[in-house]
């Protein structure tokens, strides 16, 4: 019985990975500037007119995408790691798609500890596993509709569980308007508030040019518009690594 059951947890249910990589540092919100390795997980529900990441979200790129066992998975985390526990940053796509829960068994189980980066449309149970979610609702210049029932039903998956907190990205004053509106629904939770990095259509290859002074002038709004509002309990951070390394993909 015990054989059969470990291979079921060492195995489980196969993960869609469109890449590993790392260690590099955590760019936005809450855990900026920590040491963290990156498992991002293939499809997503969305398809935010800006998204930066579409190489792990559109059906044309799923020829790169691996299913992988959670094995599999954690030895390239292993190694990347050199085998010294750090934070895993679950992102995407959605990984709140994929079956995410025996892998974070698995690396609890090594020490390792576990932030997850999903925008608040579909709940798991395996959020109360976690040690950090970051809630990013996607405002109206992603194009996407927002669900509050759906956003209360992650936050509650994770209640007693992760260090949980509210990450908007913001382009213009609608999003703004936004992000306090629907801060207001879950008052108890930290908010990052972050410059998009680049108007639609997003960049097609992976080393796209930045546009740096559009970002800065963004980031400067947004602390205006911060300070006017007196939303001092509001965090305001650029992506750190869009800055360090532009659009590229693996850092
Ligand atoms: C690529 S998404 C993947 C995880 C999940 N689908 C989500 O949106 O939260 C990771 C983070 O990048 C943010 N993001 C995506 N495109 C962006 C852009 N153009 N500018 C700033 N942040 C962006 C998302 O809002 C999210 O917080
Ligand atoms: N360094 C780094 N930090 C990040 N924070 C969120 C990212 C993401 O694309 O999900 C990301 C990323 O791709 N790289
Ligand atoms: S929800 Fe996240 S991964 Fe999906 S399209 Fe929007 S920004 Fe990209
Ligand atoms: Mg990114």
């Amino acid at each position: 019985m015990g054989g059969v059951s470990s291979v079921t947890e060492a195995g489980g249910s196969l993960i869609r990975v469109s890449e590993i990589f790392g260690p590099t540092i955590q760019g936005e919100g809450v855990l900026i500037g920590q040491p963290t390795v990156f498992v991002r997980t293939g499809g997503c529900d969305f398809r935010c007119s800006w998204c930066d990441s579409l190489h792990a979200v559109e059906s044309r790129f799923r020829a790169d995408w691996q299913s992988m066992s959670v094995a599999a998975i954690w030895s390239e985390v292993e190694r990347l790691s050199g085998g010294r526990p750090l934070m895993v940053s679950l992102s995407g796509g959605n990984p709140a798609i994929q079956p995410l829960g025996g892998l974070i068994a698995h690396g609890h189980a090594r020490g390792y500890r576990f932030a997850l980066e999903t925008q608040g449309s579909i709940a798991r149970d395996w959020f109360a596993d976690l040690d950090v979610l970051v809630l990013s609702p996607k405002p109206p210049s992603s194009g996407m509709a927002f669900d509050p029932q759906a956003l209360l039903a992650s936050v509650e998956a994770a209640s007693g569980g992760p260090r949980t907190v509210l990450k908007f990205v913001i382009f213009d004053e609608a999003d703004f308007a936004f992000a306090w509106e629907v801060a207001a629904l879950c008052r108890s939770l930290p908010v990052y508030l972050q410059p998009g990095n680049h108007t639609p259509p997003p960049p097609e290859t992976d080393d796209a040019v930045i546009d740096l002074d559009g970002i800065m002038g963004r980031m400067h709004w947004l602390l205006d518009r911060v300070m006017a509002e007196g939303w001092f309990a509001a965090t305001v951070l650029p992506q750190l690594h869009v800055l360090l390394w532009g659009n590229r993909r693996g850092v």
